[in-house]
């Protein structure tokens, strides 16, 4: 059974066109002779200002024809019927029978939603509303001085990501950790400097289940209690879908939220608590309402305006035209290091797959590689390769117009940094002489955002989210699973008590080879 309306696109007549214009014009446009020919009107099409975020998306390898073909593949792929689904909440997650709703994290307590979610709608509010009164109440406890996360995957990066974008208005009195791994030289290293009285204990994971997290979390309640601690219930509090195992490992304060939020689409619910703990609750409003201007305009905007729409039919072309493996993501601003971690789980759990949805192999790829580091210093490390290599590797800029720092002639130089990165990829440098030779026609997007506030941070973040969702929504494959993280699990089981046991029966020589060494 297909499990949504629309063709797959390589089955669409607009996937064949598309075949047929990157033959003939696609595979040799050069985007430095459509400047000349059309200059100012090429950065008036290819530009979009959406809330809070501005993109340019005029120095990529697209023209007028191409995007008309791609928004006729996003038709003919049925992407509004499947968008109209998710905020329907239907159940668009068939493998796991879920609804996807992370967009009614951000949605105001009276917006209309349909019959069925608004009893989800009103959970989401009662939650919303006790659990930033609980943050408000612990940004005035000046005996909690240090808070540590601990989770992993999706209950990890969102938060952490946030809280250091958001360092510019995060009250000062309280040290935010974030412990994911299960190497305990992690977690050994933040409780070096803690002590139980001063410290707060997030446990956020959506099963209550995940190994690394519930290793860690036992770890750190024997700390705890080891180093005099006395009073768990004060000093642990639990971020789950799963109160009942939360209250079994002993936490007495719960903030619950549902199955119908994926784990890399969770920091706008319950696991936004130490967000919310760093900004307050105006700031984690702010954040959700920037997000919710993005759902918005997600939903409602035409296709050829709607700017998630034509990053995801971007990254369709370049995967499935021209058959780029990798982007690349390059904040120019220091407080957004950690994005490109997130956008990894984001991009490649969602969209690493396979099969479509109805469990049918493709023939065609889907996600790329998303890899990054803060500008200015990527440029000094890996830079080299986007300009001279052998491979083209599309290049995404974040660039903030106004600083929250007052250090003289910094801020000029970074953005002077970003515009001749993207200037120099795309308009390169010929007859130097061999390798002083630059290509020159590599694209890349640029996006501004005029600050960085917990609305503009939030509207971007919805931005790629929704963009991931065409993309995926175009392949036909289910963007809200992640079976792909399970044999890994099952087989870490089988393994463990070997390395104690030093039994390698009915393994592998090299996997047998390596217990051995390593016991
Ligand atoms: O929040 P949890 O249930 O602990 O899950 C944490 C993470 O681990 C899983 O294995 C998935 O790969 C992620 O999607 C998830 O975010």
């Amino acid at each position: 059974m297909s499990a949504r309306t629309g063709v797959r696109c390589d089955r669409t007549a607009a996937w064949k066109q598309l075949r047929a214009h990157y033959d003939e014009l696609g595979a040799r446009f050069d985007v430095r002779t459509a400047f000349e020919a059309d200059g100012d009107a090429r950065f008036a099409a290819f530009s979009e200002a959406a809330p809070h975020v501005f993109a340019d998306l005029s120095k990529n390898l697209i023209d007028r024809r191409t995007e008309e073909l791609l928004l006729a593949l996003a038709r003919e792929s049925g992407l509004e019927a499947h968008r109209d689904a998710m905020f329907a909440g239907q159940p668009i997650n068939r493998t796991e029978d879920r609804a996807v709703m992370h967009f009614l994290l951000r949605a105001p307590a009276d917006v209309t939603v349909a019959e069925h979610n608004k009893a989800a709608l009103a959970d989401v509010h009662a939650t919303l509303d006790a659990m930033l009164a609980y943050a408000e109440q612990l940004r005035g406890d000046h005996t909690i001085t240090d808070v540590v996360n601990i989770g992993i995957g999706g209950s990890d990066l969102g938060p952490q990501m946030v809280v250091r974008a958001l360092d510019a208005f995060t009250a000062p009195g309280k040290r935010f950790h974030f412990v994911s791994n299960v190497d305990g030289h992690e977690l050994a290293g933040v409780l070096k400097g803690l002590a139980p009285e001063h410290t707060l204990f997030l446990i956020a994971s959506k099963t209550f289940t995940t190994a690394e997290t519930m290793t860690n979390a036992q770890s750190a309640k024997r700390w705890f209690a080891q180093s005099g601690g006395v009073d768990v219930a004060r000093h642990f509090a639990a971020l789950t879908t799963n109160v009942e195992a939360a209250r079994a490992f002993g936490i007495e304060k719960t903030f619950g939220f549902w199955d119908w939020v994926g784990g890399r689409y969770s920091l706008w619910s319950a696991i936004g608590l130490p967000i919310a703990l760093a900004i307050g609750a105006d700031g984690f409003r702010a954040l959700l309402a920037g997000a919710h201007a993005m759902d918005e305009h997600f939903r409602t905007a035409p296709l050829a305006q709607n700017l998630p729409v034509r990053l995801g039919l971007l990254d369709v072309w370049y995967r499935n035209f021209h058959g780029f493996t990798s982007r690349s993501i390059a904040p120019y601003h220091s407080a957004l290091a950690r994005l490109p971690a997130y956008l990894q789980q984001l991009e490649m759990e969602s969209n690493g797959k396979q099969v479509d949805a109805s469990g049918e192999a493709l023939s065609f790829g889907t996600s790329p590689v998303l890899w990054g580091e803060p500008g200015t210093n990527g440029q000094h490390a890996y830079f080299q390769m986007l300009h001279q290599g052998t491979d083209v590797i599309p290049l995404e800029f974040v660039a903030v117009r106004d600083a929250t720092h007052e250090l003289e002639g910094h801020h000029p130089k970074l953005l002077a940094n970003a515009l001749a990165q993207a200037q120099a990829l795309m308009a390169g440098q010929a007859d130097a002489g061999g390798h002083k030779n630059f290509p020159g026609n590599r694209p890349s997007t640029f996006f501004v955002l005029d600050k960085l506030t917990p609305e503009s941070l939030g509207a971007f973040l919805a931005m790629y989210e929704h963009r991931v969702f065409t993309s995926g929504a175009l392949w036909g494959i289910n963007s809200f699973d992640q079976w792909g993280v399970e044999l890994g699990k099952v087989l870490a089981r089988d393994i463990e008590p070997r390395l104690a046991s030093g039994d390698t029966q009915g393994l592998d020589a090299s996997t047998a080879g390596l217990i051995a060494r390593l016991r």
